[in-house]
């Protein structure tokens, strides 16, 4: 089934709130680029492709705010509200993707009425937010065969259907592996700070009736000395040129310990995920958060008060210890720098 985290309706964007899964089902509405936003900033919707199908429904909110007199006025006051949505996470290229398709869509209807724009920007993000989930799924037919039958398969993070506009990608090509009629069965690392994998992709994967096991982070190393982990697949927020990969933090510990055992890494990501405008992962901004991610549980404190934090979200593996990436366009394995440009063209 894979749920859609976000959905539009009568002007109103409409998105789960991920902070309160998987103890509670809270729907929150939006209705400005303001509050989208802030919405992005603080994970009431994460993931790199549903953060840039928030962002464009975060573009679309403020056109429908701007009032100009002829397309210059209207276009600086749209990149400053596009500026004020680049500005909440640094490291998932898909937001910067998304403002930059919306922001050419704009300039390429300049020439149209002001509400007749608007209208052309909002079907602009339901297309972003529909092709998302097509993508998703091509993306899962090409990587599924990577898959042998009652694999074990490990992931970190979620990448999942609430991760993307739905179905998901790392999850996408699990979910596309089981509907090939093979036993799949995942160990979801918890991955801290955030727990993205013990409260998102645990939910997501039992709602799918997938069989799940949680682990701690720092259990992986021990499951695959064991001989129990066939596979590990990932997502992305944003692959460089080389085939670098910046993704949850905790990624390179996962890909590094794969590498000692032979076990595949995979990673799966949507050609939005690709910044060929960067040669290597040592250029891809890294989100540092809030230091209270780590040092508390809700309202359980786990270190003392004043003590130093360092919370960086992201890590980059090189492209040396990732076994293939795939994408809707197919999998690339070994020269990520021809592999990734020619799928690019
Ligand atoms: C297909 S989601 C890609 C990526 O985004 C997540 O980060 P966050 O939860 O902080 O938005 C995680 O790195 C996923 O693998």
């Amino acid at each position: 089934m894979s749920i859609k985290p976000i959905e539009f309706e009568n002007g109103v964007c409409r998105m789960i709130d991920q902070r309160l899964l998987p103890a509670q089902e809270v729907w929150l509405d939006y209705r400005d680029y303001r509050s989208v936003a802030e919405a992005i900033q603080t994970m009431v919707v994460r993931g790199a492709p549903a953060i840039g199908v928030a962002a464009a429904f975060g573009a679309a909110f403020a056109a429908a705010e701007i009032e100009a007199e002829d397309f210059a006025m209207f276009e600086s006051q749209f990149e400053e509200c596009c500026a004020v949505l680049a500005a909440t996470r640094p490291t998932a290229v898909n937001l910067f993707w998304a403002l930059d398709r919306m922001k050419s869509v704009a300039k390429a209807n300049q020439k149209l009425s002001l509400p007749d724009l608007r209208q052309v920007l909002l079907d602009e993000a339901l297309t972003i937010a529909e092709d998302d989930d097509q993508i998703n799924r091509t993306m899962g037919a090409h990587g599924q065969v990577l898959f042998p039958d009652k694999a074990n398969i490990l992931t970190h993070c979620n990448a999942g259907a609430l991760a993307t506009g739905g179905y998901g990608t790392a999850l996408g090509v699990i979910r596309a592996a089981v509907e090939a009629g093979k036993q799949i069965e995942v160990f979801a690392d918890e991955t801290r700070p955030f727990w993205q994998g013990a409260r998102l992709t645990a939910w997501e994967l039992m709602q799918d009736d997938i069989p799940v096991t949680v682990i701690c982070d720092n259990m992986a190393g021990y499951l695959m000395q064991q001989g129990r982990v066939d596979a590990v697949i990932v997502g992305a927020d944003r692959i460089t040129a080389n085939g670098d990969v910046a993704n949850k933090i905790g990624t390179y510990t996962v890909a590094v310990l794969a590498k000692e055992h032979g076990i595949p890494f995979y990673v799966a990501a949507p050609m939005s995920t690709i910044d060929l405008s960067l040669t290597d992962g040592s250029q891809i901004p890294i989100e540092e958060r809030d230091p209270r991610e780590v040092t508390h549980c809700g309202d359980t404190q786990l270190a003392p008060d004043g003590v130093k934090v360092y919370n960086p979200a992201f890590d980059v593996t090189p492209s040396h210890l990732v076994t293939a990436i795939i994408t809707e366009r197919g999998v690339v394995q070994g020269d990520y720098l021809n592999g990734l440009k020619a799928l690019a063209q």
